[in-house]
C-alpha cells in the first residue's frame, strides 16, 4: 500500500522579486531558477528523494523518508546561498493528489505566494518512521517508443518537441483525472509519474488513452519501494526490461 510524502516547495515573494526595484534581467532569472532546482534535486536526492521542476516557482518533491528536520536543513542551505527563500508545505497520503493537496494547503494557510511576511514558512507532518514501510512510494518511468528514429533524426527540433509535448500533456491530465497519479516531464522523452497502488491495467489504459488521443506512443517501467530513488531506479530496470522484451509495461 502506497503512502506518499509530498513536499510542495514554493519560493517566497518571488514575483515582487522579479520586478524589484526594476524588473531583473531574464538570463538572470533563468540562472537561478535553474541552480536553485540543480541544487534542490541534489540536497533531496541525497536523502533519496525526487525533485520535480514543475513550473521552478513551484517545484514537487517526493520526500519519504526527509523528517521535519531534514527539510530544515534544505532550507537553510537556500536561504544560505540565494537571494530568495523558500516554503515547504508537506503532506501524506496513499493518493500523490490528496498528499500535494495537503501539503498546498498548508502554504496557502500561512498566506499568499506574494506576501512578503510569509518566509520559509515549514508546515505539515511528515510519515512517521514507525509507518514507513518497504512500498509506500510507486514510480512509473514513461518513456515515448523510438523517439529518437520517429521524431529526433526525422523533424526539425521545434517540431519533435511538440510531438513529447503534447504526448506529455495528454499523459498528465490523464493519469491526474483517471488514476490519481502526478506525472512530470524530466527531459529528453521521459515522464516519471508518483502512483498511488496501480497494477498494470491502469498503465495499460492511460499508454492506450494517450496513444488514441495524441498518436503519441509510451512504454513504462513501474517501481515500488520504501523512497524515490530506490522506486525510481526500479522503474528503471523494468523500463530496460520492457525494451529487452517488447512490451507496453512492466511492474518490477
Ligand atoms: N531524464 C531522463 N532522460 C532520459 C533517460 N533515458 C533517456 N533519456 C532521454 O531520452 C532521450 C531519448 O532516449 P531513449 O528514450 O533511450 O531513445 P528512444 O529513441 O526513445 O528509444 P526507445 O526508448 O528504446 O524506444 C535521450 O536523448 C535522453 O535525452 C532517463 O532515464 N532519464
Amino acid at each position: 500500500m502506497t503512502n506518499a510524502q509530498v513536499t510542495l516547495i514554493q519560493i517566497d515573494n518571488y514575483g515582487p522579486w522579479t520586478v524589484t526595484p526594476e524588473p531583473r534581467r531574464e538570463v538572470d532569472l533563468q540562472t537561478l531558477q535553474s541552480r536553485l532546482y540543480a541544487d534542490l534535486a541534489q540536497l533531496v536526492g541525497n536523502r533519496e528523494g525526487y525533485v520535480f521542476f514543475t513550473r521552478f516557482d513551484n517545484m514537487i518533491a517526493v520526500t519519504n523518508g526527509m523528517d521535519e528536520a531534514d527539510h530544515a536543513l534544505v532550507q537553510e542551505s537556500v536561504a544560505n546561498r540565494y537571494p530568495v527563500t523558500v516554503s515547504f508545505g508537506v503532506g501524506v497520503d496513499p493518493s500523490p493528489v490528496e498528499a500535494l493537496s495537503a501539503a498546498t494547503e498548508h502554504i496557502q494557510d500561512a498566506g499568499s505566494a506574494q506576501a512578503a511576511d510569509r518566509t520559509e514558512i515549514l508546515r505539515g507532518a511528515t510519515l512517521d518512521p514507525d509507518e514507513r514501510t518497504d512500498d509506500d512510494v510507486q514510480i512509473a518511468h514513461f518513456d515515448v517508443n523510438d523517439a529518437t528514429g520517429k521524431y529526433t533524426d526525422q523533424l526539425n527540433a521545434f517540431d519533435s518537441f511538440i510531438h513529447i509535448e503534447q504526448g506529455y500533456a495528454e499523459l498528465m491530465r490523464y493519469f491526474r483525472r483517471a488514476h490519481e497519479g502526478l506525472s512530470f516531464f524530466v527531459g529528453g522523452d521521459n515522464v516519471i509519474a508518483l502512483s498511488p497502488d496501480l497494477d498494470a491495467a491502469a498503465y495499460e489504459d492511460a499508454i492506450r488513452h494517450v496513444e488514441e488521443t495524441v498518436e503519441v506512443e509510451l512504454k513504462v517501467g513501474v517501481g515500488q519501494a520504501a523512497n524515490a530513488q530506490t522506486a525510481g531506479m526500479a522503474a528503471k530496470h523494468a523500463l530496460e526490461d520492457c525494451r529487452d522484451d517488447g512490451d507496453r509495461v512492466v511492474i518490477d
